[in-house]
């Protein structure tokens, strides 16, 4: 499961409606041209809490009949509705994914033993491994180094999408949990990630910039630090451009440029304006033509 995981975005149309020919083209977009490892399905950037429950199940149908077995392929459940998380999982394993991960429940503030039961209860609904998505900056869900090792008592909890700044966490973690897999999550610092010796990592902005991605992981891992930095550089010039820009319509635009039909966003997340368009034009022909 190690590796380069593009966090697949959805294709909308100007209804809101999902696009399969344009979640298949995205697809094949990553297999083919961003040559990654895998794909994290229904993630954050996959606009997936927006989403209905068919809609989520859609998704994965989608990607999975795509990818079939090319790349490895990990179905993000995560849903304060725990059991709509479960019957997800359901699905997502029926379809032969080969993992499932689920974000920390958000939005009340669940006290860790909930946060445990939430886990356990998804994980042991199904014959898979489960993989927890923490991204306290968007769930404000913060765990320290002993509760992840709680959670990870489950031997069907096989690692962390760590998405947060907080190196010195993720170096207690390395440390702790030798075997568990853990995965980059903010592509701007991925090379720090890297030195600390993450396994992988899952990203949105590999969907453009996949190559760059894995040079710089496939670099530090050999050791490579100042070649890195330099490729580390010029991907968040690019990073700090789309971020500026707004970060899912432009990744979306920077594919239509290359004729992959990426479409609208979901509402209420908007759509790039036309000025946003044109700048997202520029970014492409800038870093990635
Ligand atoms: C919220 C979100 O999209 N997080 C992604 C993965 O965790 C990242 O890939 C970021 O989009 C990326 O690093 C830009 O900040
Ligand atoms: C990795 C990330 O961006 C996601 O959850 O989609």
């Amino acid at each position: 499961m190690k590796g380069i995981y593009s966090a697949l975005l959805a294709s909308f149309d100007e209804q809101g409606k999902i696009n399969e020919q344009g979640v298949r083209e995205i697809v094949r977009h990553n297999i083919d041209k961003m040559m990654v490892d895998g794909l994290y399905v229904g993630g954050s950037t996959g606009e997936n809490f927006m989403l209905s429950t068919e809609e989520k199940k859609q998704i994965f149908e989608i990607a999975k009949d795509e990818a079939g077995s090319e790349v490895k392929l990990i179905a993000q459940v995560g849903s304060i509705n725990v059991y709509e998380s479960i019957d997800l999982a359901k699905h997502a394993t029926a379809l032969g994914y080969d993992a499932i991960s689920a974000v920390t429940p958000f939005y009340y503030k669940f006290s860790f033993e909930e946060i445990k039961d939430y886990y356990n209860m998804i994980i042991d609904s199904v014959d898979n491994r489960l993989i927890i998505y923490s991204i306290p900056f968007l769930t404000g869900v913060d765990m320290s180094v002993e509760q992840f090792g709680e959670l990870f008592e489950n031997p069907k909890i096989i690692g962390v999408k760590f998405t947060a700044a907080d190196f010195f966490l993720l170096e207690r973690m390395r440390k702790a949990y030798p075997d568990k897999l853990i995965f980059a999550g903010f592509d701007e610092m991925m090379l720090s990630a890297a030195v600390l010796d993450v396994d992988g990592a899952i990203g949105s902005t590999f969907n453009v910039n996949g190559p760059r991605a894995r040079q710089i992981y496939e670099l530090a891992k050999a050791g490579k630090i100042e070649e890195a930095r330099e490729i580390q550089h010029t991907t968040n010039d690019l990073i700090a451009a789309i971020l500026d820009n707004g970060l899912y319509p432009t990744i979306k635009c920077i594919l239509e440029e290359q004729g992959v039909h990426a479409g609208c966003c979901r509402k209420p997340m908007a759509s790039a304006t036309p000025e946003a368009r044109i700048r997202a034009r520029e970014i492409y022909k800038q870093y990635i033509k």
